[in-house]
């Protein structure tokens, strides 16, 4: 048996840092196991433009120590009014690394989200032609939709029409939680990939329903039957390159979770590589861990793969209830369970 497993610096390539006190709490969570992590931009108001992402990246700089040796890559928030060419300007300065498309109202900090995806073309053309990536949060917003049906619908719909119309352009579907979206991307051509949470690996929808309502298993895309998890599992450890971490991390304080309209989110960040190492442990994929943590994302991206490794040993440890202080605290995932593995290095 395996006890001790040492990985190149693993990336996030899906993370929500917030801003202000929050992200003076969570940032060092996800600085302490990844090198660089891309950096969702629904902030109120979202990031937009370039002095924007420029000013939140030295505010998450600020928020770590000078020796973190953590680089933020920073993210565009589509709008309708998204220009193509301030875009790709900011692209080539190496402020913007990728463009996040949220469906107007799909999820949390939405509501200056995209109504129409199609008339973004001209920035889709030119993003296709630079190589920037384009990331989707991959949910409808019809409300006539059922809610555990929004990710599939969203790939029939809107998703193979976006692969059609723009074939070169890179597009991550973030956060899959089905076996459509696990088979759409295995089919897809090499420029289509997907992140996936630890969440999605571990829960299914019962977890949300568990002897009354647990708002700490809620968020989006919402966790869907145990079919579904099995599958998305099954991509993960598959060892295609089109599948790669992104932790999804979106802290809200307890507060917000626990409410009569608890907030869509999970905060995975303190033991994020613990959890999907279990997962590729319970899978007897352990040779399969680090392409998946450490490799596949930089490459789709055309990032260097990191230098440096960390290292986690086969040691039970119990996850705090908490973490922060009475002032601002968030329940982290795993809260009060023991897990199998911990990072040590
Ligand atoms: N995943 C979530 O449930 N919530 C995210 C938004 C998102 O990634 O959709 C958040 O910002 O809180
Ligand atoms: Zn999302
Ligand atoms: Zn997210």
């Amino acid at each position: 048996m395996t006890d001790r497993l040492t990985i190149r610096r693993p990336d996030d390539w899906h993370v929500h840092l917030r801003d202000g006190a929050m992200l003076e709490l969570v940032a060092q969570h996800t600085a302490r196991q990844f090198a660089r992590a891309i950096i969702m931009p629904n902030l109120t108001p979202p990031v937009t433009d370039a002095a924007a992402a420029r000013a939140y990246r030295d505010r998450i700089l600020a928020a770590l120590p000078a020796d973190a040796g953590f680089t933020p890559l920073m993210t565009c928030y589509l709008t309708d009014g998204a220009d193509a060419e301030a875009i790709a300007a900011a692209h080539a300065e190496g402020v913007f690394t990728a463009c996040k498309l949220y469906p107007a109202h799909a999820t949390t900090n939405s509501a200056h989200g995209v109504t129409d995806i199609f008339a973004l073309a001209p920035v889709l053309e030119r993003m296709q032609a630079i190589g920037m990536p384009l990331l989707i949060h991959g949910e409808v917003t019809d409300k006539d939709i059922d809610i555990f049906d929004r990710e599939a619908v969203f790939i029939e719909r809107t998703l193979a029409k976006l692969v059609r119309d723009f074939p070169a352009l890179k597009i991550v579907l973030e956060h899959i939680t089905t076996a459509e979206a696990a088979q759409y991307v295995a089919e897809a051509p090499a420029n289509v990939a997907a992140t996936i949470t630890p969440q999605h690996l571990i829960i299914n929808r019962n977890a949300i329903f568990d002897g009354g309502i647990r708002p700490h298993a809620y968020c989006l895309p919402v966790a869907k039957r145990e079919g579904h998890r099995l599958a998305v599992r099954k991509a993960a450890v598959s060892g295609s390159a089109k599948f790669f971490l992104g932790t999804d991390s979106a802290p809200h304080v307890v507060e917000a979770k626990e409410s009569s309209c608890g907030c869509a989110g999970i905060f995975n960040a303190p033991f994020a590589l613990e959890s999907y190492l279990k997962v590729f442990d319970e899978e007897g994929a352990l040779d399969r861990f680090e392409a998946f943590t450490s490799e596949n994302g930089a490459r789709f991206y055309g990032l260097p793969l990191n230098e440096g490794t960390v290292t986690l040993e086969r040691v039970a440890h119990r996850v705090p209830d908490r973490v922060g202080d009475d002032t601002l605290s968030v329940v982290p995932f795993h809260a009060g369970e023991t897990l199998g593995w911990r990072m040590v290095a």
